[in-house]
């Protein structure tokens, strides 16, 4: 690595390298604990704008929840956050991204390396047909970490799937039920120790007892990671969130709160009514 260059953190070498400094000033150091943030995020697809002057600041080991109606803007604020939208052609961005300070759309990022520093977990579990144990090591391959069985173990504990798959680790992952399919990707995402989860819908496509699972997880990744999720299920996003974002048709974000200020006291009308049923 060049004098110039710099990685994301220190724990983190060769995974975002960039030119670009983190910003120090006093200004992010009120900002502390804030791992991600939007400055007056737009995006297109073609004409159409789906996301709309988006400015929000994410917090560290937290749970953070995206919430609103179909079609608001969800999953393409999630997909800005590790540039998933940069594979689809028809996609522009306008505004900022940073990570820990650093603009993530620089020309020096490498938006594969940032990748594995967000890793995602999508709705429809989505494991490769691979065995349990390679669909982990990949996790690891493709960040260049040794690949060792404890730390294959240490993902699959830490996904809360290690007692149900440690005598079949050479089965297929697709195999595995649903939920553990859907353990077994959260293992993958993590195997590698990004800083962030994004987590798009992870239990809208598995039965109470699995999402209830996924959801206890959840609750114990936030000690490492930081977790931002889309929902579509209120209670769930109330059970498990630190904040919530209330995203509206047009791409808008109407209100962001801590998730019980939003749930019992939001400020905008729009929020009430959305929460309440009465839209949306
Ligand atoms: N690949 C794409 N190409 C064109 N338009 C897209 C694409 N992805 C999303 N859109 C449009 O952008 C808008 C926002 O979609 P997005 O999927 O981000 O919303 P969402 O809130 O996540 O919706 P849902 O809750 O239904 O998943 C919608 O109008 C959608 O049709």
């Amino acid at each position: 690595m060049s004098q110039n260059e710099s990685t994301i953190d220190s724990e983190s070498e060769s995974l975002i390298t960039t030119d670009v400094q983190p910003d120090t000033t006093a200004e992010s150091a009120s900002s502390a604990t804030t791992i991600v943030e939007t400055e007056q995020l737009n995006v297109y697809y073609g004409d159409d704008q789906a996301l709309d002057d988006v400015s929000i600041a994410i917090p560290e080991n937290q749970v953070t929840a995206l919430i609103g109606p179909s079609g608001c803007g969800k999953s393409t604020f999630l997909r800005c956050l590790n540039r998933m939208n940069d594979l689809i052609d028809i996609a522009r961005i306008d505004g900022t991204v940073t990570l820990r300070g650093i603009d993530i759309y620089d020309d020096a990022v490498d938006p594969v390396a940032l990748r594995r520093k967000i890793g995602m977990v999508f709705q429809k579990p989505n494991p490769f047909p691979k065995s349990i144990y390679d669909n982990v090591a990949y996790g690891l391959k493709v960040q260049g970490k040794e690949i060792t069985d404890e730390r294959i173990e240490e993902a699959l504990r830490s996904a809360a799937l290690w007692d149900e798959v440690k005598d079949q680790l050479d089965q297929s992952g697709l195999e595995l039920s649903g939920g553990q399919q859907q353990r077994l990707c959260i293992a993958r995402a993590i195997a590698p120790d990004p800083d962030i989860v994004l987590m798009d819908e992870p239990t809208s496509a598995l039965d109470p007892v699995a999402a209830s699972k996924i959801e206890d997880l959840i609750d114990e990744l936030v000690e490492d990671y930081t977790v931002i999720i889309v929902t579509h299920n209120m209670q769930q996003a109330a059970r498990i969130s630190d904040q919530t974002a209330v995203f509206l048709t047009g791409g808008e974000l109407v209100e962001y709160d801590d998730t019980t200020t939003i749930f019992e006291n939001p400020a905008d009308d729009r929020v009430e009514d959305y929460i309440t049923g009465k839209f949306g």
